[in-house]
């Protein structure tokens, strides 16, 4: 029988968290933010067939797909228990941009890694699994980080353990929060946008970014909605990315005066986004991104809600 499964987009960062929080996302008027992904049978050779929006950005060759890395990984997993797997068919919906810094290469690894297992009777634990989702995902973006595939996998918002036991914490969410994001369109690889960044920080900017990420969970946990929107700024790399992103002051100056809560990368970039708690500030402010931020055909924007199922497994008769 065949399995498949959907994984939503997700924001790393949410501006103050660099590479510890993330957020999945799932637009208010049900489109299908995130990526499929089907085992479709067992075969004698490995085959992925790609569809979607974004498939024609894939690399032509199946090797080169994470989806493929993703099986080789399962299958090193499952010989390690003793449990041989033979090569499948696969097929992957990308409906998500890649290098967008909406966690696209985050959503394929999960809904790949999560239909392998699914296949398979769930032999990894959820903790196991998604150790190699972030495996994989440093093997793209350069270093190991969860905060895409953690919310991805898990839904909600995030924050990153990495204990032995934990890879990440579920964080409580304001539920009458909208979340607008936008995608311009252009593509910023996220190794590329690491490399950017200083390899260090002053005094000055680690005792910010420390004091801003505890006041925000304090203020999560108490359902203080103006505290925590008060302290999310980014100081770690919000300040040398918005040069890669066209018209980033002129989208955060619009959207704090029509009273976003927050305004900011959304990963890598270039999607931004804006928290705001009115449904109608944030039409207001996703009609004006449409209009100014977007490039070209393939930008879009979306008023989104936090997507707190994660990953959903289904199969198929
Ligand atoms: N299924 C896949 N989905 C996305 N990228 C893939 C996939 N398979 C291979 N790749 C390659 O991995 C790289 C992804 O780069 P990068 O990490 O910058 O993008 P991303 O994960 O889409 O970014 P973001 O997390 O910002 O959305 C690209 O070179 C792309 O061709
Ligand atoms: N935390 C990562 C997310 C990438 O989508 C970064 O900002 O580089």
């Amino acid at each position: 029988m065949a399995v498949t499964a959907y994984a939503p987009a997700s924001t790393g960062n949410v501006s103050l968290g660099f590479d510890i929080l993330g957020l999945a996302l799932a637009p208010i008027d049900g489109t299908l933010l995130g990526d499929r992904v089907s085992v479709l049978s067992e075969q004698a050779e490995f085959s992925l067939v790609n569809t979607g929006r974004f498939a024609h950005k894939l690399p032509a060759d199946a090797t080169q797909n994470i989806v493929y890395d993703c099986f080789i990984g399962f299958q090193k997993e499952m010989a390690e228990l003793g449990i041989e797997v033979q090569p499948v068919a696969m097929q992957l919906e990308k409906n998500l941009p890649i290098g967008s810094g909406l966690g696209s290469s985050a959503s394929s690894i999960v809904a790949a890694l999560a239909a392998l297992n699914a296949y398979y009777g769930n032999p990894l634990n959820s903790e196991k699994l998604l150790r190699l989702m972030g495996k994989l995902e440093g093997q793209i973006s350069g270093s190991v980080h969860y905060d895409n595939v953690a919310p991805c996998y898990l839904g909600g918002l995030q924050l990153m353990l990495e204990s032995e036991q934990k890879i990440s914490l579920s964080l409580p969410v304001f539920d009458d929060w909208y979340w607008v994001i936008c995608y311009s369109g252009a593509s910023v690889s996220t190794s590329a946008a690491r490399e950017i960044l200083p390899a260090q920080y002053d005094r000055s900017t680690t005792i910010d970014f420390g004091r801003q990420l505890a006041v925000f969970v304090d203020a999560l946990h108490r359902g203080d909605r103006a505290l925590a929107a008060a302290v999310m700024n980014d100081v770690i790399a919000e300040p040398y990315r918005k040069s890669l992103l066209k018209n980033f002051d002129a989208a955060r100056s619009y959207a704090e005066q029509e009273g976003a809560l927050a305004f900011g990368i959304s990963g890598s970039g270039p999607t931004v986004f804006a928290a705001v708690d009115s449904q109608q500030t944030a039409a207001n402010i996703k009609l004006w991104l449409e209009q100014n931020y977007i490039q070209n055909e393939d930008g879009f924007a979306h008023i989104c809600k936090v997507d707190t199922r994660g990953t959903q497994v289904s199969e198929d008769v």
